[in-house]
C-alpha cells in the first residue's frame, strides 16, 4: 500500500509522523484539518490502538472529528478543554517567519481559534509549502452569507487603495453551489500573488463588516515540521531555527493508509 504513495503524500506523512512525537501522553491536542492533519490523526490513532496513548483531541472540523473518531480517539469540544497543550495543523504556506496562509480547506475559523488557544502550534508541512514571501496561494476569507457580494466588493475596493489587489477575489464553490464552511459562511478567495505585509492586511481584512476571519495566521506557529518525499525531515522552531532533521520509516501499517479519502 505504502508503495502506491505520492513522493508529496510521502513528505506529507513523514511530517505527520514526526510531529506525532511531540504528543505526550495526557495531552490535550488540537487536530488540524486538510490531507497532512488526516496523516497525523491517523498516526495518533495508531498510538492510541498500540502504545496506549491517552490524549483528548480538539477538532478543527466535522472532517477531523469523523476521522479522529473511526482512528479511536477521544474527542471533546474545545469549550470542554477550554486550553490545550498542542495543536498540529497543516498549512497552505508558510515563510521564514513561520507565519502562514491556511484555509484552503476552508476550516480556517476552528483551525485559527483552536491554534491560538493552544500553549504550542506546530506545522506539518511538505517541503512545496515553503515560499520566500506569502501569497502565490490565494488567500481565503471567511465571509458571512448575508451581503456576500457587498463584502466582497468592500475587501476589493479597500485592497485596491492599499496597492494589494485588483479586482481579483473570486467565491469558493463546491460543484454549482457556493462552498458552505462549519460555521455556515462562505470563502472568497483572493488572488494577491504576493502579500507584502501580512500584518498589515491580516488587521486590515479583519476589521471589515462580513469579513469573520481570514487565512493570515501570523505569530501563531511555534514550529514547522517539513516532509520530503524521500522521507527526510527537518524540524525548524520559531526561536531557535533548525533544531533537528530526521529520516522517518514509511510504515507498513495497512490500517494507517486504509483511508485515503481526505
Ligand atoms: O482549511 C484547511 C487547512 O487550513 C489545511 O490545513 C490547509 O489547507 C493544508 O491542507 P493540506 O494539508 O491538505 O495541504
Amino acid at each position: 500500500m505504502t508503495g502506491e504513495l505520492s513522493p508529496i503524500d510521502k513528505a506529507k506523512f513523514v511530517a505527520a509522523r514526526r510531529a506525532a512525537d511531540f504528543v505526550e501522553d495526557g495531552m490535550r491536542v488540537g487536530l488540524g484539518t486538510g490531507s497532512t492533519a488526516a496523516w497525523l490523526v491517523r498516526c495518533l490513532g495508531e498510538m492510541v490502538r498500540d502504545d496506549g496513548l491517552r490524549i483528548k483531541g480538539v477538532p478543527t472540523s466535522t472532517r477531523t472529528a469523523e476521522l479522529a473518531r473511526a482512528v479511536g480517539i477521544e474527542v471533546i469540544s474545545l469549550d470542554e478543554a477550554k486550553w490545550l497543550d498542542l495543536t498540529i495543523d497543516g498549512a497552505d504556506e508558510f515563510d521564514g517567519e513561520l507565519n502562514l496562509i491556511k484555509g484552503g480547506g476552508g476550516a480556517l475559523l476552528q483551525e485559527k481559534i483552536v491554534a491560538t488557544a493552544s500553549d504550542q502550534m506546530v506545522v506539518i508541512a511538505d517541503v512545496g509549502k515553503e515560499v520566500e514571501t506569502l501569497g502565490a496561494f490565494p488567500l481565503p476569507i471567511e465571509v458571512i452569507p448575508f451581503g456576500w457580494q457587498t463584502t466582497q466588493a468592500l475587501v476589493e475596493e479597500t485592497l485596491i487603495s492599499m496597492d494589494v489587489l485588483g479586482r481579483n477575489s473570486s467565491l469558493r464553490m463546491n460543484g454549482d453551489v457556493p462552498f458552505v464552511t462549519d460555521e455556515g459562511n462562505h470563502i472568497l478567495d483572493l488572488h494577491l500573488n504576493r502579500i507584502g505585509n501580512a500584518r498589515q492586511l491580516a488587521l486590515v481584512l479583519n476589521q471589515m463588516p462580513g469579513v469573520v476571519e481570514n487565512g493570515l495566521f501570523i505569530d501563531i506557529c511555534d514550529a514547522v515540521v517539513i516532509g520530503y518525499g524521500d522521507g527526510r525531515v527537518e524540524v525548524r522552531d520559531i526561536n531557535e531555527g533548525t533544531i533537528d532533521t530526521d529520516r522517518v520509516d514509511f510504515v507498513e501499517t495497512d490500517n494507517l493508509f486504509s483511508d485515503l479519502s481526505d
